[in-house]
């Protein structure tokens, strides 16, 4: 389902306990387990709707459209956070982030059947508050866009630490 851009994703650095969420999370055998990294100064995933995310015939639906956004947001959100503060990803302590804001654009229909590339730009790093903007293409053209605003994971939605 996924195409496996890298074998260095962001997502790779989720600890277990946190690597459930529906996007992302490669140990939910019912997700998208999409797999985000950097290209430079964004980021960059690709996905694959199935003939199931089907909007209209012929179209991918618009919740996964704003599934890839929001997934893709929060994982570079991580990696951005890691980055300014000069860390590997993945070193403790994780910076996880969930997402606080998604807006999502569509800008036009989304052909469903070819790979599509979600692209983030990072506009802002705070220390608990990460704003990304991103855009969704099929090819060249672009069919949607938006912006995420992801704060750090909270205490009240952390897991536990396994035993
Ligand atoms: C770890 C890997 C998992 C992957 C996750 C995948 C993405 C997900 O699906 S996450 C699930 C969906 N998200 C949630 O359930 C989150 C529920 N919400 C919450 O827990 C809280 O509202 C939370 C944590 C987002 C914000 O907490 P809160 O204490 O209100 O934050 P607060 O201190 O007020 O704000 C921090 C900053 O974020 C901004 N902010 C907070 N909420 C919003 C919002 N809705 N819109 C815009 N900005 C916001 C604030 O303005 C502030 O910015 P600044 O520092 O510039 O002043």
């Amino acid at each position: 389902m996924t195409d496996l851009l890298t074998d260095h994703a962001f997502q790779d650095t989720y600890p277990e306990e946190l690597s459930h969420c529906y996007g992302c999370g490669s140990s939910n055998p019912h997700g998208l387990h999409l797999r985000s990294t950097w290209d430079g100064d964004e980021t960059v995933a690709t996905f694959t709707p199935q003939p199931y995310h089907t909007a209209l015939p012929g179209f991918v639906y618009g919740g996964l459209i704003a599934s890839l956004i929001d997934c893709h947001g929060t994982g570079s959100a991580s990696a951005a956070a890691y980055r300014a503060e000069g860390r590997a990803p993945g070193s403790d302590p994780a910076l996880r982030f969930v997402t606080a804001s998604l807006h999502v654009d569509f800008l036009r229909p989304t052909p469903l059947g070819p790979p599509l590339t979600v692209r983030g730009r990072i506009e802002e790093v705070k220390e608990r508050k990460v704003v990304v903007s991103l855009s969704v293409a099929a090819g060249d053209q672009i069919c949607a866009t938006g912006r995420v605003v992801a704060v750090r994971l909270p205490a009240s939605m952390a897991p536990p630490p396994p035993a």
